[in-house]
């Protein structure tokens, strides 16, 4: 493609989404580039002959009135044709708008366009890898491109057309060697997308970002190497209110209750006591700062700060927000590692091999494509820097790193790889954030990353030992394993030993045969003991296929002796197989001492099968307990995952492992849980440990909740719990209606299922309301990390979330003042958690509903609630939505979820209107 070339971005806004089934243009825009400058835009209307239908006019602002004196397209096609003669027409999403704008021109007696085309979607996903969402508005959101009336043809096309030209910006900062295998990775890209890295090739003076090097055909990121550092503070903590004072200047408020914090904090972690510190303090009162400042005043090479908390985006709020203010204001310097567990971290060693492999599809190399781009620019090599939540695609599955690291660790992948430096980091940081799972996980590992000696410090601690409850899990899929073996052993099995086994002795071949013709027979074995279960335990194929749940404990005695038996049968079949699969593998090693590239592909193939064969062996051998009738551990039948391939799964939790971790964890020399609410934890100290080490402090709230904050019930609620679905959800779309209507304030509305939650949103998403409110909803609208971040950007929005939208997001000051809870948030009781606590605490000869639902729901309603205020001037009012909060047996114990001075207030639907006098007052 020349330098000189002029770009035409191009945008259409039709009157629907098929040209086939008749529908037409009915505006047009177009951006001009030349020489990396938007040269002119131009739009213009046109008369589609036809109805623009209500949904298409409120979308694109283009109504019948405005096209009615509009030209026709055959009037218009000649200039549009001349407009774009020779020059490369690019759109966002190309197939729509190139297709649909030759199929108008040729309808009209024009030839087709003869120009070449490429697509900024595709380029966007690869050159703006760590984007979460690729819709022209979801850029323009991120990077600014000037688009403030979406689906306008002109303001599209000019937006595009920004995009286009940072699209150009970056490309050219790429490593030669990324840009030419972006190339050949093009050639199946839709129309002429390909052209554009060719554009970017071909240019003289790049300005290439010589921040990388190359290793193995790919360009990574030159990355510091972590030196121990002599890393010592000679600061003294600021002890004094005068210091105190001077460091916040300019970040932080003086606010007592914080200070007394942070100096209780500072006192456990110098002293001698023999003891762990619980810090019970109000949400939003500023635990993050009241921890870190005095840990890391204490930190030292041999006392790291292991800092847990509940969830990844918890994660990085806590480096990228909490830890970034406090490197500002500190005197010293110190170094952080973020610790996540293996899979998250890209294995180039696979990245490499699937480069070097021939035959890819389009998502394939669009994927491959990113990474590429990422790999430049990524010093961690975490995949959730450009994997959004939604990301299922199985390619995003291969290149997890899964390698034992001792694998890794002798070969010439030790030193880039992502998982070994994070290590490595670890090893060296002053601080360690990581997660409960990590935690749990690793506190019982052989393997063990974090130090042992350190201060550690739990935030969200209501949530960790519910992580140690789940480490403690295992699950094993019959259907995914016979997946397993079909794919791996019979589909390959016959090319192995033809193509790669060629050389082979005998002997390996035998194995390999005999290895097929087992998985054959475990297969079968697996149908029918499928078959068995689902007839012993009463459900419904139909039901789960429609994504219904269903889990119930298994207990031996409820087992036909036939099932048994084929359990017994399956568990010496698996393991024959399973050692015939070790004995085939040290066989193959053995014969192919001098690898090439192909017989390597062939053996990692091999180890890759090995890794994941043993992952079911393990959780098979779990399983196997329940033949065994081993004490301590539970199974569960589940049909939680809601998906088709993998009908149901056996879960086994193992008491004893949950036991060991806590005992672990009791070991910790300084551990500080902050949360606010730690009721049940000391629980869990009496039965495992001495009361008197658990010290448990209560911080009092800086905030006036009689001035701040206020609850309201309407009148007339249904019983949430004696009325059917459809009538619940139509009366939760009636209140949020009338709230929506009464008040311009931002709306955060929490939902207990993510079921109820889409009904609702379906009931209340086309009403006029919405047309002048932004209306998000968990899961429909993009990633959490998004729809927080939009929902505190655009004002007098309204945001509908479940599940983690109740606890840890801050939405501080107007970006949240009104919070509706539609339902109390207790857990199901069909959840197996709920079900293994439960059981747990009644086996304690404890009522399991004031032990664990009760306490839960309030640990939950707290948090909600806590997401209302998060500064002495912020004001908020939570609306509850079930009366039960007032009309129970245990209204008083629910109560105590939140503050006492709160007022709680009935209110009538004609006094909605007089809702925001609160805010006035
Ligand atoms: N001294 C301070 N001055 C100004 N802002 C502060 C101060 N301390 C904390 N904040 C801000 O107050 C908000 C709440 O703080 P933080 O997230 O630490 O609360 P929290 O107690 O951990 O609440 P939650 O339990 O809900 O997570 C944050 O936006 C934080 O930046």
């Amino acid at each position: 493609m020349k330098q000189s070339v002029r770009f035409a971005v191009v945008d259409l806004e039709t009157t629907g989404s098929s040209y086939k089934q008749g529908d037409r243009i009915i505006q047009f825009g177009c951006s001009f580039i030349q020489n990396n400058k938007v040269t002119e835009t131009i739009e213009f209307k046109i008369n589609p002959e036809r109805r623009i239908a209500p949904e298409i006019e409120q979308l694109t602002g283009v109504t019948n009135e405005m096209v009615e004196k509009s030209p026709y397209f055959s009037e218009v096609a000649p200039l549009i044709a001349q407009l774009l003669d020779s020059c490369v027409f690019v759109a966002h999403n190309v197939d729509f708008d190139f297709n649909f704008l030759n199929f108008e021109l040729e309808q009209a007696g024009y030839e087709k366009l003869q120009v070449s085309a490429i697509d900024t979607v595709i380029l966007s996903r690869i050159l703006l890898p760590q984007e979460s969402a690729y819709s022209l508005q979801a850029l323009n959101e991120s990077m600014d491109l000037g688009l403030t009336k979406a689906h306008d043809a002109g303001e599209d096309a000019q937006a595009t057309a920004y995009l286009l030209l940072k699209l150009i910006n970056k490309a050219e900062t790429l490593p030669q060697l990324t840009l030419s295998t972006l190339y050949q990775l093009a050639q199946n890209y839709p129309f002429q997308t390909d052209n554009f890295f060719d554009f970017i090739l071909t240019k003289q003076n790049r300005a290439e970002n010589k921040n990388h090097f190359y290793f193995e055909g790919i360009a990574l990121k030159e990355s510091k190497i972590i030196e121990s550092s002599n890393y010592r503070v000679d600061k003294q903590y600021p002890q004094e209110l005068s210091d105190k004072k001077a460091l916040f200047e300019n970040y932080y408020e003086v606010r007592p209750h914080q200070l007394e914090m942070m100096d209780v904090i500072h006192d456990y972690l110098i002293s001698s006591k023999e003891e762990h510190l619980a810090m019970e303090a109000p949400s939003g009162s500023g635990k993050t700062l009241a921890y870190l400042l005095p840990a890391l005043y204490e930190a030292s090479e041999q006392h790291p700060v292991i800092l847990s908390t509940y969830s990844i985006p918890l994660q990085h709020q806590l480096v990228e927000e909490d830890i970034q203010t406090l490197k500002k204001i500190l005197p010293f310097d110190f170094s952080i590692a973020i610790l996540k567990g293996q899979s998250h971290y890209v294995d180039l060693e696979v990245v490499v091999h699937l480069l070097r492999q021939g035959e890819r599809d389009q998502t394939e190399s669009v994927n491959l494509s990113k990474l590429l781009v990422w790999l430049t620019e990524t010093n961690t090599g975490d995949l959730d820097e450009i994997i959004n939540e939604n990301h299922t695609h199985p390619f995003w599955k291969k290149v997890r790193s899964t390698k034992h690291h001792s694998m890794i660790s002798s070969t010439i992948w030790a030193e880039h790889d992502f998982f070994l430096r994070s290590r490595q980091a670890a090893s060296k940081a002053r601080v360690i954030v990581t997660n409960h799972a990590f935690l749990a996980h690793d506190i019982l590992s052989e393997d063990s990353i974090l130090p042992k000696e350190g201060y550690f410090i739990c935030d969200e601690a209501h949530h960790l030992f519910d992580y140690f409850q789940q480490v403690s899990t295992s699950e094993f899929s019959f259907y995914a394993f016979q997946n397993f073996l079909d794919q791996n052993f019979i589909e390959k099995g016959s090319f192995f030993i033809r193509e790669q086994l060629e050389p082979a002795n005998m002997r390996t071949k035998v194995y390999y045969q005999q290895l097929v013709s087992n998985s054959e027979y475990l297969i079968e074995e697996s149908e029918k003991i499928q078959h068995f279960f689902t007839k012993s335990f009463n459900f419904n194929i139909e039901d789960i296929s429609q994504g219904r749940s269903f889990q119930k404990e298994i207990q031996l005695e409820q087992l036909t002796l036939r099932t048994k038996r084929y359990l017994q049968g399956f568990s010496h079949l698996f393991l024959e197989t399973f050692e015939l699969f070790q004995l085939l593998l040290e066989e193959v090693l053995l014969i192919y001492p001098e690898l090439n590239d192909e017989s390597q592909l062939f053996i990692d193939d091999l180890y890759e099968t090995y890794q994941r064969f043993t992952d079911y062996y393990h959780s098979y051998q779990d399983l196997n307990q329940l033949i065994l009738n081993q004490k301590g551990s539970k199974h569960w039948i589940s049909t939680s995952n809601h998906r088709l391939n993998d009908q149901f799964s056996i879960v086994t939790y193992q008491h004893d492992l949950f036991e060991k971790r806590i005992r672990e964890l009791f070991k910790l020399d300084k551990l500080i849980y902050c949360s606010a609410a730690l009721e049940g934890l000391e629980k869990y100290y009496q039965l495992y440990h001495q009361e008197s080490t658990l010290r448990k402090i209560i911080a009092p709230s800086p905030f006036n909740y009689r001035k701040q904050t206020k609850i309201l019930i309407p009148e007339d609620l249904l019983p949430v719990n004696a009325v059917p679905n459809k009538d619940y959800e139509e009366m939760l779309a009636h209140y949020i209606k009338m709230i929506v209507e009464s008040t311009s304030q931002s709306i955060l509305i929490l939902f207990n299922s993510i079921s109820t939650l889409e009904n609702v949103y379906s009931l209340i998403k086309s009403d006029p309301l919405f047309d002048r409110r932004a209306l998000f909803a968990q899961g429909i609208h993009g990633t959490r990390h998004r729809l927080i971040r939009r929902f505190r950007k655009i004002d007098q929005s309204v945001l509908l979330g479940s599940h983690s939208f109740w606890e840890g997001i801050d939405l501080p000051g107007q970006s949240l003042s009104i919070l509706v809870v539609t339902r109390l948030p207790f857990e199901s009781p069909q959840d197996i958690w709920h079900q293994i606590r439960s059981q747990y605490f009644t086996s304690q000869k404890d009522n399991s509903f004031y032990t664990v639902s009760l306490p839960r729901a309030k640990e939950k309603l707290k948090q909600g609630f806590g997401r209302l205020i998060r500064h002495p001037d912020d004001k908020g009012i939570m609306i509850l939505l079930d009366d039960r909060f007032v009309y129970s047996k245990y209204s008083d114990e629910i109560q105590k979820a939140v503050p006492s001075e709160t007022p709680i207030e009935f209110i009538a639907d004609e006094d909605f209107s007089k809702i925001n006098d609160f805010f006035n007052d």
